[in-house]
């Protein structure tokens, strides 16, 4: 669950006063998330969604995240629209937070999805990294190498409390993504967190991406390799061929991967389980019992982490080395 900021009618009203969307009819606080605290409003007019930026969202990264759903939103990709204030901010404050309206996206995430979803997801998260083409504001990637060394570090001391052996096999780790980290691939603007509860659907047709905030400029087949981890491995661990080939020939539809990017796929894949192995791991030691948010098994990432570490080539994923 994650409300973790709560608000009072009288200041919800005073906030919407400024936004020309109608009467207050009712809001609720929404259970799903683990960033930011999210209400759904109702209005005499369209439904909506108040985001309150949370302690983990640096304020000064606002403007990149508003300003790039607008972007994408105005080259056609479906995602929530931020809703300008009466003077034109996207931004205001409520409760002593940042917050912002943003546009509700009709739709409902997957809890089971199969090939043909993962080959949509694949054609969006490529029809996203197009449209991020030309969005001027720059957001390096906070959780690259350098972001996982220093969140490691935090957590090494009692990593072996999750798993007997994991200080010295995630110091392994470390040394190998840190030598053999691509270089010079093509990058652009990053989705970062393309996870199912990110992916709408209205019966098996994809209808809009959500939560860009954790969105940056990296390598765009990091992106690909953040959807092979959360949507192509099976809840016993094991990686499912079809959906892998699914997802990248989705993509490959409407942005062919060249032979660079599908050689570094293990690698960029390895590196993208091990991201969200650590965030994970991180939360895992140091979320108070009883806090209002669900905490995320670590260990599902290692495994995953374990299996890209045996992949030999693109071709363990489903699909040939050569470019589409
Ligand atoms: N624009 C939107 N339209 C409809 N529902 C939304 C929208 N934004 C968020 N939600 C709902 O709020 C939940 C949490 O949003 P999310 O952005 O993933 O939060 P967090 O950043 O805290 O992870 C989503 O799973 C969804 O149910
Ligand atoms: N997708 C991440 C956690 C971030 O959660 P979200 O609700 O913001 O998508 C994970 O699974 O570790």
């Amino acid at each position: 669950m994650a409300v973790y900021t709560d608000i009072t009618e009288i200041d919800l009203k005073q906030f919407l006063s400024q936004y020309d969307v109608g009467e207050l009819t009712s809001y609720k606080g929404i259970a799903e998330g683990v960033e930011n605290t999210n209400f759904l409003l109702h209005t005499t007019k369209d439904p909506l969604i108040l985001t309150l930026y949370e302690k983990r969202v640096e304020k000064s990264d606002l403007p990149f995240f508003l300003g790039l759903m607008q972007h994408l939103a105005d080259r056609g990709l479906n995602c929530p629209l931020p809703l300008p204030r009466n003077d034109g901010e996207l931004l205001g404050e409520l409760s002593g937070r940042p917050a912002a309206l943003i546009s509700f996206l009709e739709g409902m995430w997957l809890r089971k999805p199969e090939a043909k979803h993962c080959r949509e997801v694949g054609a969006a998260l490529a029809k996203m990294h197009i449209a991020g083409e030309g969005f001027e504001i720059k957001r390096p990637n906070a959780l690259s190498l350098e972001g996982w060394v220093s969140l490691w570090q935090k957590s090494a001391d009692r990593a072996d409390e999750v798993e007997t052996g994991l200080q010295d096999e995630i110091a392994g780790e470390l040394d190998f993504l840190t030598t053999h980290w691509p270089k010079n691939l093509p990058a652009g603007v990053i989705h970062a967190d393309l996870f199912q509860d990110n992916v709408f659907f209205l019966g098996d047709t994809l209808s809009g991406l959500i939560d860009f905030y954790f969105a940056c400029n990296d390598m765009l087949a990091y992106d690909v390799s953040i959807c092979l981890n959360a949507w192509c491995f099976e809840k016993d661990g094991a990686y499912n061929v079809t959906k892998g080939k699914a997802l990248l020939e989705g993509y490959q539809s409407v942005r062919p991967l060249s032979a660079d990017e599908l050689a570094a796929l293990p690698v960029l894949a390895r590196g993208s389980a091990l991201r969200f192995f650590l965030t994970r791991l991180y939360d895992w030691l140091t979320t108070p019992e009883g806090a209002l948010v669900v905490k995320k098994d670590p260990l599902e990432y290692l495994k995953k982490l374990r299996f890209h570490a045996h992949v030999e080539s693109v071709a363990d994923y489903g699909i040939s080395g050569e470019p589409a």
